[in-house]
């Protein structure tokens, strides 16, 4: 980085032990924090985190509060937001690419402090709204604006109790009645009840609801979009009509209330259909620019892949926060040493520790990295079908390739996060299962994750199924993620040794060579084996469902890493990396790609990419030369990726080092930690008379 970078407004860290390690990285890690995130988000993110500092109702909470009360804070800090002002009038002038990331800074920065906070917005404003401008028409503006202005609460209303992955099977219908030009609502029967809705439970005042369309004619055209009010918003009463109420509390996430619905002849006005795609007439004829059914469904769906963006930007956040955690802690801990009574050693010393932790680190950030470019690809792509005047369909087809990413990435991402999470609660030993080391916290928080907008594994056969299209039925990649497979006769006949002769193993390009042979092996097994499969009399569905474990799931996380790892490249290209702030994040990569590659080593072997050993000893003694390299610059990485210590809130992980100051103080002042329980009484044992 050789052009000069403001810097000025991050804040600088307290001095402190921390500091020996600090002061060992050859980089300014705030320039490196430029690196990793857009100066104007950056900006906005340290904006948001100040205001909720100074904010009485934003402030910590000291021990876990009972469930109601978590719901109750967190719908009024919700509220609090239209006060704070953090999106000024003119946003809403800006193109919605500008205007939809400078959103998704302020979800970054309320989910570093509060995941149910984030996710409550997010449903009740921000996934509504996205759901609105691509399914609904001018009709539904005043809803849009209504969500913004908080004077509704929204939820997105999909999942039924008997069904969740599979919505193609969700039952609800919406029945349009010509007379009085009204839909009516129904739930059959309770296993079709709206459930997990988040927002539903205590606050929403309408649902955008998913339900079969049934015209006149007794014709079910398919699942729609429909806002349906649920609750008066002046008292917050369920309409007649809505059966309504919260699911209970839940492993995390409390300060959301999720609910259940069913719905009883209920009518709605014929404007509340979102009619973007298609439309009943007011004597109730159904038109659609789609003439399949499934389509509708599927356009309908895809407006939320920019919630599984905002969940990728999250979970990076939430493996960025563990490791920040696990790094902190183990610069400051020390465990046994060389000498029987001399100075202990800091556990990040240990090889061991250091194989545990930098992969996580160095995943983080990699991924930050390659979020930040998917999400400019995404928003690109999204902008550019606005404006073309047949915006929908061209949207359908230009997305098919991205959405094969995300859906892979998803699931890549969070369970990374997962991942980290627990291997940072192990690496800070006992002291990382206290509740105030926030590693609790954040996994219970991240778990749903993995489930919610799409369950990873059900999601991930999205991709593998665009892959296996790719393979089998010509290349089509506008952008660019699988046009290697052209090449894929002569991938095929590499091995690493091959590979290894026309690009250095310290190189990209022999990294990524690496993976598109995985991804040709695993394409080209997986395709065989349905075929045969399908040869041999077994139906379609079976032959697929019996691809997936060693084949099209694997596929599907190496395409994702293989996405990840590329744009991560692209965005090392770019000038603004230079010098030491280059070799610090080739170090992430390598760590990285060495780590997956461990972690793929079965694959390499068993598709004859290399035989004995000494393919897994360069990459596994590879793997532990980069990790040591990077003890050095681990903190300084930690810092640039760290947010205030308001928002990270870890009694281990504080920016101050002062880690045993820290713990005394939160025993010590651990409410009631000297006080005789009052319930002493109770346990004790009558004592016999002694007889001495
Ligand atoms: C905290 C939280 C918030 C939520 N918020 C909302 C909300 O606001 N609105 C809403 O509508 N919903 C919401 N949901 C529901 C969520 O979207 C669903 O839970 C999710 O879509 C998964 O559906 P399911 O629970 O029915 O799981 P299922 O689809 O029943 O899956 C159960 C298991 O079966 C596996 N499985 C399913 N199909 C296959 C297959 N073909 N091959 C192999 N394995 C398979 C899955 O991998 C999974 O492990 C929320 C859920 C949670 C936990």
């Amino acid at each position: 980085m050789t052009q000069s970078v403001d810097t000025s407004f991050i804040p600088d860290l307290p001095k402190g032990p921390l500091c020996i390690y600090r002061k060992r990285a050859n980089f300014d890690w705030k320039r490196l924090r430029l690196i990793f995130e857009k100066e104007q988000v950056l900006r906005l993110k340290y904006k948001v985190w100040k205001i909720l500092e100074n904010d009485p109702l934003f402030s910590q909470p000291i021990s876990t509060l009972p469930t109601d009360q978590q719901k109750r804070i967190c719908a009024m800090q919700m509220n609090r937001m239209k006060q704070l002002d953090l999106v000024p009038k003119e946003i809403e002038q800006r193109s919605f690419s500008e205007k939809t990331k400078y959103l998704m800074g302020i979800n970054e920065a309320l989910h570093a402090y509060c995941p149910s906070l984030s996710v409550k917005i997010a449903l009740g404003v921000g996934l509504f709204n996205n759901a609105i401008r691509a399914m609904g028409t001018e009709r539904h503006m005043k809803y849009y604006e209504a969500a913004w202005n908080r004077e509704i609460v929204t939820c997105l209303a999909i999942t039924e109790l008997s069904h969740g992955s599979n919505t193609k099977c969700i039952r609800t219908t919406a029945t349009y009645d010509p007379t009085t030009q009204e839909f009516i609502i129904n739930t059959p029967d309770f296993e079709a009840a709206k459930c997990w809705v988040g927002n539903l439970g205590k606050t929403a005042t309408v649902a955008m609801t998913f339900a079969n369309l049934y015209t006149p004619d007794g014709a079910n055209q398919g699942l729609h979009g429909f806002l349906i009010p649920i609750r008066d918003p002046k008292t917050l009463q369920a309409y007649p009509g809505v059966l309504v109420g919260d699911i209970g509390e839940k492993i995390g996430l409390n300060g959301i209330d999720n609910g259940f619905v069913m719905f009883s002849n209920y009518r709605i006005p014929r404007e509340n259909l979102l009619n973007r795609t298609g439309d009943v007439t007011p004597e109730g004829v159904y038109e659609s620019v789609f003439t399949e059914p499934g389509k509708v469904l599927g356009s309908a769906l895809e407006s939320f892949s920019a919630g599984r963006i905002g969940i990728m930007q999250e979970s990076v956040n939430t493996l960025s926060t563990a490791s920040i955690i696990a790094v902190r802690y183990a610069a400051l801990r020390k465990q046994f040493g060389p000498e029987k009574s001399g100075p202990e050693v800091a556990i990040i010393e240990y090889q061991l520790h250091q194989w545990r932790i930098f992969p996580y680190l160095a995943a983080s950030c990699v991924l930050k990295i390659a979020v930040m470019e998917l999400t400019d690809i995404y928003l690109g792509i999204i902008e550019k079908s606005q404006a073309d005047s047949n915006g929908f369909e061209l949207l359908t087809q230009a997305v098919s390739e991205i959405h094969a990413v995300i859906s892979s990435s998803k699931p890549m991402i969070t369970w990374t996060a997962r991942d980290a999470i627990q291997e940072a609660r192990e690496a800070c030993g006992g002291h990382g299962y206290l509740k105030a080391s926030k590693l609790g916290d954040l996994r219970n928080d991240h778990d749903p994750s993995l489930t919610y907008e799409g369950d990873n594994n059900v999601l991930g056969q999205q991709a593998s199924n665009w892959l296996l299209r790719q393979w089998n039925e010509g290349i089509e990649s506008p952008v660019g993620t699988a046009n290697f497979l052209k090449d894929r006769d002569n991938i095929l006949k590499q091995n690493w040794e091959s590979v290894l002769k026309q690009a250095p193993i310290d190189s990209f390009e022999f990294v990524l060579k690496c993976y598109e042979w995985m991804l040709c092996h695993l394409l080209e097994v997986t395709s065989s084996k349905i075929t045969k499969d399908m040869n041999g009399g077994s139906h379609r569905f079976d032959a697929r469902n019996n691809s997936q474990v060693y084949g099209a799931r694997e596929m599907s996380i190496i395409y994702s890493e293989y996405f990840c790892l590329s744009r991560f490249i692209e965005r090392f290209n770019r000038p603004d990396v230079a010098g030491e702030y280059s070799k610090v994040l080739k170090l992430a990569f390598d760590i990285y790609a060495m780590r997956c590659f461990d972690r793929h080593m079965t694959t390499f072997y068993v598709g004859g990419f290399a035989h004995g050993s000494t393919f897994a000893d360069l990459i596994r003694t590879r793997l532990l030369q980069k990790c040591a390299e990077f003890k050095d610059s681990a903190v300084a990485v930690a810092d640039a990726l760290a947010p205030p210590d308001f928002a990270l809130n870890s009694i281990i992980g504080k920016s101050d080092g002062l880690l045993y100051e820290n713990l005394q103080n939160e025993f010590m002042t651990n409410p009631g930690a000297f006080e005789r329980p009052p319930w002493w009484r109770d346990i004790i044992i009558p004592q016999v008379k002694s007889k001495l």
